[in-house]
């Protein structure tokens, strides 16, 4: 098991934080792996990382130390998955796509088009008998929805999760793409999309966690065997102080939903890297699609790496910190990647194919002669079949929406736990003051009011009384 890459980079001072603050940062620079991180108390805090990107890092730099070494692992079928994770403004989208995919200054490009670049190199210099096929699908989340960046009318697309392939969205268009040029072309449309998301449709692409998703499928003509690697790179929502940015109405919806769907992330780390292990440990991976889509890339199936971006600024110094621990005990996490999909042979996926093609093509046919409530019934057995529905009895489709309540209401009662523990601590300890105030009455012989004791019973009846409800609540959806 190895732990997952965690590098922090560091954006230079904006012109704004420059005219609020001159030159002056909230970091000093120890080596390529460690610095000192002064907080808003100006104490001294010393962070140490797989690599340290400090402002003059160039784009190459990030890509060579963060993202190479997963590239050549998912041409060889080892999932992999890179993430930026940080607050808005801090330089997660400057790292990933530069400062755009088309047309960009060769030293400026970001991690997407060096990915691209890197997955072809790779293919043209492996072996003969190695063929490769490549797809790229791009979705966001945004408000908790999954929304297909290629076909904008797939915008509630269902997560999915099999023994064999792990999690997949249901339905999703991939797009095959044959050389570098076309990869970035298909790119561009994409974030496209997230622009006129923007626009149109009021969804701000910086409000969205936005997945980019590589398949690479490597086929042996020796001896006919097929592998395939998944690599995907996240680029997550900021994270931001909602009282500091002032947002209202929509805006706060979105800022609430973001920082609740990063929380949950948080909350994924802390199970992994602080509970038990094995099976008594529940990671609460269905709190959020986030989770549920990185579940394969934390603590799975998946090499990864995690680059924590921040703003150097003072003004920011309490935001980069929470970065730098999120990144401090990510690095915790066990990964254990192996060869995925392997020896899956190509015999197995032809004889699969044309089944299902048949099937599909017979249907159609039935419903071209003649469309009566039998056929459009077919019609909708096609739709499942291909993933386009959800299926309300298929015992799988039924389980998994059983274990994502399920799943959810452990969670649920897990900090309704934590808080009933933190407050009994707090009654603790009010409960000993009060004591010391009886034995000091006593002494001095005067009366004690019994006014203090009645709200701290009264506050374990409401606590009794919310625990109470959450045990019915669970008990109901456990039973249903
Ligand atoms: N390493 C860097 N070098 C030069 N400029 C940078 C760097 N990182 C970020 N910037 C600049 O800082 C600004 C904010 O960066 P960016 O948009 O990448 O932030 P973000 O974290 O993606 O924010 P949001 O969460 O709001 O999308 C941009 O103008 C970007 O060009």
């Amino acid at each position: 098991m190895s732990n997952i890459t965690v590098c922090a980079r560091f954006r230079p001072l904006s012109s704004k934080e420059r005219r609020d603050h001159g030159d002056a940062v909230c970091i000093q620079y120890v080596d390529s792996e460690t610095f000192i991180f002064k907080d808003e108390k100006a104490e001294e805090l010393t962070f140490s990382f797989d690599r340290v990107f400090y402002d003059k890092s160039e784009q190459i730099d990030v890509y060579r130390h963060l993202a190479q070494p997963i590239v050549r692992d998912a041409l060889n079928a080892v999932n992999g998955t890179i993430i930026t994770f940080g607050q808005t403004g801090a330089g997660k989208t400057y790292s990933m796509e530069g400062p755009g995919v088309l047309e960009c200054d060769a030293v400026k490009k970001g991690l997407l088009s060096r990915v691209v670049e890197g997955i072809f190199e790779c293919t043209k210099s492996s072996d003969e008998t190695s063929k490769y096929s490549i797809k790229l699908s791009m979705v966001e989340i945004y408000m908790e929805k999954v929304r297909d960046l290629f076909d904008l009318s797939r915008d509630n697309i269902q997560i999915k999760e099999t023994k064999t392939q792990g999690i997949m969205l249901n339905g999703m268009m991939e797009m095959t793409i044959k050389d570098p040029q076309e990869a970035l072309l298909t790119l561009s449309k994409g974030i496209a999309n997230r622009a006129v998301g923007e626009t149109q449709m009021n969804i701000a692409s910086s409000r969205s966690h936005c997945v980019y998703m590589f398949t690479i499928q490597q086929e042996s003509t020796k001896d006919k065997r097929a592998r395939t690697g998944k690599l995907n790179l996240v680029d997550l929502a900021g994270s931001e102080k909602v009282e500091k940015t002032g947002a209202e109405g929509r805006v706060l919806e979105e800022a609430k939903t973001i920082n609740k769907s990063l929380s949950a992330l948080g909350n994924v780390i802390n199970a992994l890297t602080c509970g038990p292990m094995g099976r008594g440990n529940h990671i609460p991976y269905r709190d959020s699609k986030l989770t549920r889509i990185l579940q394969d890339a934390l603590g799975g199936n998946s090499r990864t790496a995690l680059l924590c971006c921040c703003s150097p600024s003072p003004t920011n110094s309490s935001e980069t910190l929470s970065t730098l621990r999120f990144g401090a005990r990510a690095k915790h996490i066990k990964a254990s990647p192996r060869v995925a999909n392997e020896d899956r042979c190509i015999r197995e996926l032809e004889v699969f194919t044309p089944i299902k093609r048949e099937s599909r093509d017979k249907l159609l046919n039935e419903l071209q002669e003649n469309l009566d409530i039998e056929h459009v019934q077919k019609l909708e057995e096609l739709f499942i079949q291909e993933g386009i529905l959800f299926d309300p009895c298929s015992i799988e489709e039924s389980e998994l929406a059983y274990e994502d309540v399920t799943s959810q209401t452990i969670s649920s009662l897990q900090l309704a736990l934590e808080e009933l523990l933190s407050t009994i601590g707090e009654l603790k300890k009010e409960n000993e003051e009060l004591m010391g105030r009886v034995s000091a009455a006593k002494l001095n012989h005067q009366p004690i009011s019994n006014s203090n004791l009645l709200p701290t019973i009264s506050s374990i009846l409401c606590l009794f009384t919310d625990w109470l409800k959450s045990f019915f609540h669970f008990s109901i959806n456990h039973y249903n």
